[in-house]
């Protein structure tokens, strides 16, 4: 019971919290307890969140706030997986506000004393009275500007336009339209940048940056109010004055830092140089730039004031970029080809529910001179058709982008606001402005992409409404809300200039226009600080500190790309040079590669001869050899031939013997035979 009692009461502020012990629990809660029951709870609470949560307490506030379009409508967030639409304070980001000065109640620890720790918080409470403030939501401002025009068809009191709107039985009603500012006819352009746009440009890190735009039909005023002329500047210019005199100081002439797709990228020397080098193509496109320049720049400062910021050790890039969307097409303004017939349409996507385009020239403006010439360029390159209404009408919205990304040496958080201004094309009646063939085509889409710009505030407003079903706004439908979709989901500030033209003959679209605007006025958004990378933990961060903390970054920009050229011609030479080298190593390397294939070949010629020789030699020794083991059995074959020969002889002499022998034997046989005849002969003759 206790234990629950407790999640639940730190649930009640976002804080996870898991409870080993089982600890009597006073009731109510308060602050003090829960501080005592953290360490118990594996917690660690700064003085400063503890404050945050003292007060939350005191107000009364641990009532679900009203649900948060932010956290309800994010596009890209699966339904089922959608937060729920409770206002939050999370314990995380009260204590990353002050790790130094955190009260750290490690589990074990001792505790300290109730006194001690309320004399902390009460300290802590008035060192950060400013900063432990409750944000407060805001809605989206919306301010009505009226074109001059001598005869009023609206009336005005205070903020608020009361129209007359014709019933469905003639009966003729009121309507109030109740606009953050009205600025009637009179109203200059300094004044509607003050009170209008000045509040809400603040560059420095946290700061998500804002979303301006100027909606209106044809001919209101809308590019007047967005880029006026030389003498009565528009708020672009005169915000590009603010960034630039309040960040004067720490603003880099050198492009290291970028963003691409929401991730802060390193630059190399190389790409600086190349971008460096656009910058100075624009410059020499635009004829007599400086001097229109130089007197919008002399208007603004005698009409503004603006302090530079004390920003300490950080240190500002400025990148712009300038696109048109032109029949659902977005087109990059900033291209340096020039060859707009050829120009291809560019992919909006969206990375973690913020829009990029991919392969949109972003360019670096370190001056303000910079910001001018890129908007010039914009302009120049963008599509103007004409109606019957107005012959300079612009058909395209517009969408001039300053990217200020702010960097911190010390603690190394990057982050980036993002002001975008958006001159939207002119919503009309088809019949009114004589449209037929590719205007009609162009009116068709500019109409639709406004109507899913209402669609998408209206979408957004019933969702804040309603407590449980959130519809899907549909920013993917037009590539107007697409890019801008941050500003419609409330991740950052939005400002709209609801322009008008108050004659009759525009009674009907001005009604439009201001039903449309009543929904934008709804609209709350929720602010957060968008720091993109937590300090010490990211790979860049020892090359952003060298980079930025480099002495050069302030350095003449025609210096620096003067020194380049000699070192680019310097390269070049070097190159050339080498080239010639490699020519001749290829030429010794060849004459080498024939060398060695003679050497190669009398060397295995030597080898063949000097093996021929050997063998040879080799033949005669074992001739030799053999000659030498036969000799003795040669001798003694001679000397067995010799006794063999002797042998013969002697049998010879034996046969010779053996044949006397055997002719005596014969003759005796004779005599034999002769001698027993004449036996026989004497005894028969005795007989
Ligand atoms: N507040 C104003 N003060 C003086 N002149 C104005 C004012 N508003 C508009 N104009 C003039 O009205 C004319 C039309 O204005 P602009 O071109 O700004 O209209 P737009 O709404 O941008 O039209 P489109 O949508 O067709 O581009 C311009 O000549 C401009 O100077």
């Amino acid at each position: 019971m206790v234990r629950r009692k407790f999640c639940d009461f730190a649930d009640s502020f976002g804080v996870p919290a898991t409870f080993p012990a089982t600890v009597p629990l006073p009731t109510p809660v308060d602050p003090p307890t829960l501080l005592q029951l953290a360490p118990l709870a594996s917690l660690v609470v700064s003085s400063t969140a503890m404050a945050r949560l003292s007060q939350v307490y005191a107000l009364g506030e641990m009532k679900r706030a009203q649900p948060s379009f932010l956290n309800a409508i994010e596009s890209s967030v699966d339904r089922r997986r959608r937060p729920r639409p409770i206002s939050r304070i999370r314990l995380e980001t009260l204590l990353a506000d002050d790790r130094q000065s955190c009260v750290s109640l490690a589990q074990g620890s001792a505790m300290p004393p109730t006194e001690e720790l309320n004399e902390v918080l009460e300290d802590q409470y008035e060192q950060d009275g400013a900063s432990i403030e409750l944000k407060e939501e805001e809605t989206v401002k919306v301010c009505l500007r009226l074109r001059p025009y001598p005869k009023l068809t609206f009336k005005i009191k205070d903020n608020t336009l009361i129209a007359r709107c014709q019933g469905e039985n003639q009966s003729s009603s009121e309507k109030h339209y109740t606009f953050s500012n009205v600025f009637q006819g009179n109203v200059s352009q300094a004044e509607v940048y003050d009170s209008c746009i000045r509040p809400t440009i603040r560059p420095t890190i946290g700061e998500p940056g804002a979303t301006f735009l100027t909606y209106g039909t044809s001919g209101s005023g809308k590019t007047y109010t967005l880029l006026g002329n030389e003498k009565e500047p528009g708020i672009v210019q005169r915000s590009i004055e603010h960034i630039y005199e309040e960040l004067y100081d720490n603003i880099s002439t050198e492009p290291s830092l970028k963003m691409e797709c929401m991730k802060p990228i390193p630059l190399s020397d190389e790409t600086v140089m190349d971008e460096l080098r656009k910058l100075r193509a624009i410059k020499e496109s635009l004829a007599n730039v400086e001097e229109s320049t130089s007197i919008i720049s002399d208007t603004i400062r005698s009409q503004h004031q603006f302090q530079p910021l004390e920003m300490g050790d950080k240190r500002v890039f400025i990148w712009i970029s300038f696109v048109e969307i032109y029949n659902e097409n977005v087109y990059d303004l900033l291209t340096l080809d020039g060859d707009y017939g050829k120009r291809k349409p560019m992919k909006v996507l969206s990375n973690d529910g913020n829009a990029y385009i991919k392969g949109l020239s972003t360019l670096y403006a370190g001056t303000k001179e910079d910001a001018y010439n890129v908007l010039q360029y914009g302009r120049k390159s963008a599509t103007y058709g004409a109606t019957d209404v107005n012959s300079n009408s612009s058909r395209s919205h517009s969408i001039f982008t300053i990217n200020v990304i702010t960097h911190s040496v010390s603690t190394q958080q990057i982050s980036q606001s993002v002001y975008k201004f958006c001159d939207l094309a002119g919503s009309e009646r088809l019949k009114k402005t004589g449209t037929t063939g590719d205007r009609l085509k162009e009116a068709q889409k500019i109409n639709t992409s406004l109507l899913v710009l209402g669609r998408c505030l209206e979408t957004v407003h019933k969702n804040q409404k309603s407590r449980r079903v959130h519809d899907l706004v549909p920013v993917r439908d037009s590539k107007l809300t697409m890019i801008i979709q941050s500003a419609l989901l409330g991740k950052e500030p939005m400002t709209m200039i609801v322009n008008v033209y108050p004659t009759e003959e525009f009674y009907d679209e001005n009604l439009n226009v201001l039903n449309f605007s009543s929904i934008a006025k709804q609209i709350v958004i929720s602010k957060e600080p968008q720091i993109l990378k937590a300090p010490h933990s990211t790979r860049y961060s020892f090359f952003l500190s060298q980079v930025i903390s480099s002495p050069s970054s302030k350095i003449d920009t025609n210096q620096l790309l003067l020194e380049y050229e000699n070192l680019k011609h310097e390269n070049d030479r070097l190159m050339a040079e080498a080239e010639q080298k490699n020519a001749e190593i290829v030429c010794l390397k060849k004459k080498l590669a024939i060398q060695e294939f003679q050497l190669r070949n009398e060397l295995t010629d030597n080898f063949q001869q000097h093996f021929a020789k050997m063998e040879e030699s080799y033949q005669q020794r074992i001739q030799s050899a053999q000659e030498l083991a036969i000799l003795p059995f040669k001798h003694q074959l001679a000397v067995l031939n010799k006794k063999l020969k002797s042998k013969e002889q002697t049998i010879m002499e034996m046969e010779d013997e053996q044949d006397d022998y055997e002719k005596k034997l014969k003759a005796y046989e004779e005599e034999l035979s002769n001698y027993r005849l004449q036996q026989s002969r004497v005894r028969r003759l005795s007989a």
